[in-house]
């Protein structure tokens, strides 16, 4: 891929993760909700994601957009969900049409469809000899209004596909903890990103061949609810982490 790639949200956790690990494979124009503290190498931008002449500069000459930036609490009000994430997706979406972009990878998330962690199914789903798996196939089922924020991102990229002609993948990501998965927690060792499966998830979304997609982000735990075999056909994802493996002294080798 040679046109440039615009990542959205980049100062951020995931955005950081990314940029980070695959500085050098591609042709980065980053976007910032403000002014970073170390200058980027890459071109970048700074702004609000829902405002269109914000983003424009950003996007101009991009054949791609991971599009990260939003407020990801999952108690966040509707407000907020409706400017950041529901606006500024749909700003991202409009700008790509108008600029000839070819595809969007969007960040999803388990929240989406956290309303499916019913009281009858949990804890028992977190664990490793449960069998129960989303694979994608199903309904959004969001639990709170971050959810539904993630859920009509899904949506919209699948108008933007139909009528556009725009590739989307929309990544389900799971938790994305820093160094080791995250401790005293089942729900969030099941749903693990590690941060070199998370990037290598990212690459495999600007290199593989689909249509209009939806996968989860997760590494390969031994606990899981989420099917990893779409991400890994459709992808070709390939994770190398798995929460089972923390032992708690040590953390696992990031190197990509
Ligand atoms: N970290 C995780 O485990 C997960 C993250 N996600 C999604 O991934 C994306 C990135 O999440 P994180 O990096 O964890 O969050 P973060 O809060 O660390 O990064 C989000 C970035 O977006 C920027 N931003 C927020 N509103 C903006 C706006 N209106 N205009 C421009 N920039 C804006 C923020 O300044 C921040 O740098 C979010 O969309 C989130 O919903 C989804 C599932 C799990
Ligand atoms: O979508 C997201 O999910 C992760 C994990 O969810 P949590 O309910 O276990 O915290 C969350 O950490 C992240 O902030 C959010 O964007």
């Amino acid at each position: 891929m040679d046109d440039p790639v615009l990542l959205t949200g980049a100062g951020g956790h995931v955005g950081r993760t990314v940029y980070e690990r695959l500085a050098d494979d591609y042709d980065w124009r980053l976007m910032y909700h403000t002014q970073p503290t170390e200058e980027p190498e890459a071109p970048y931008f700074t702004g609000d994601v829902q405002e269109t002449e914000d983003v424009r500069p950003a996007m101009a000459d991009a054949g791609t957009v991971i599009h990260l930036a939003g407020d990801p609490r999952r108690d966040a009000p509707w407000r907020s969900v409706l400017t950041n994430n529901i606006d500024g997706t749909h700003t991202v979406y409009e700008l790509a049409v108008e600029c000839g972009v070819e595809r969007v990878v969007f960040a999803s998330s388990n929240h989406a469809v956290g309303a499916f962690e019913t009281d009858e199914r949990t804890p028992e789903m977190y664990r490793a000899d449960d069998e129960f798996r989303l694979d994608g196939t199903e309904l959004p089922r969001p639990g709170n209004k971050y959810g539904i924020s993630k859920a009509t991102g899904e949506t919209m990229g699948r108008y933007y596909h139909d009528e556009h002609g725009i590739d989307v993948c929309n990544i389900r990501i799971g938790n994305l903890n820093e160094d080791h998965p995250p401790i005293d927690y089942e729900r969030g060792q099941a749903m693990w990103l590690s941060p070199r499966d998370c990037a290598h998830i990212h690459d495999c979304a600007l290199r593989a061949d689909y249509d209009y997609e939806i996968v989860y982000g997760i590494s390969d735990n031994d606990r899981k609810y989420y099917s990893l075999e779409r991400a890994k056909d459709v992808l070709g994802y390939e994770p190398r982490d798995n929460s089972a493996e923390w032992d708690g002294a040590e953390r696992i080798s990031n190197d990509l």
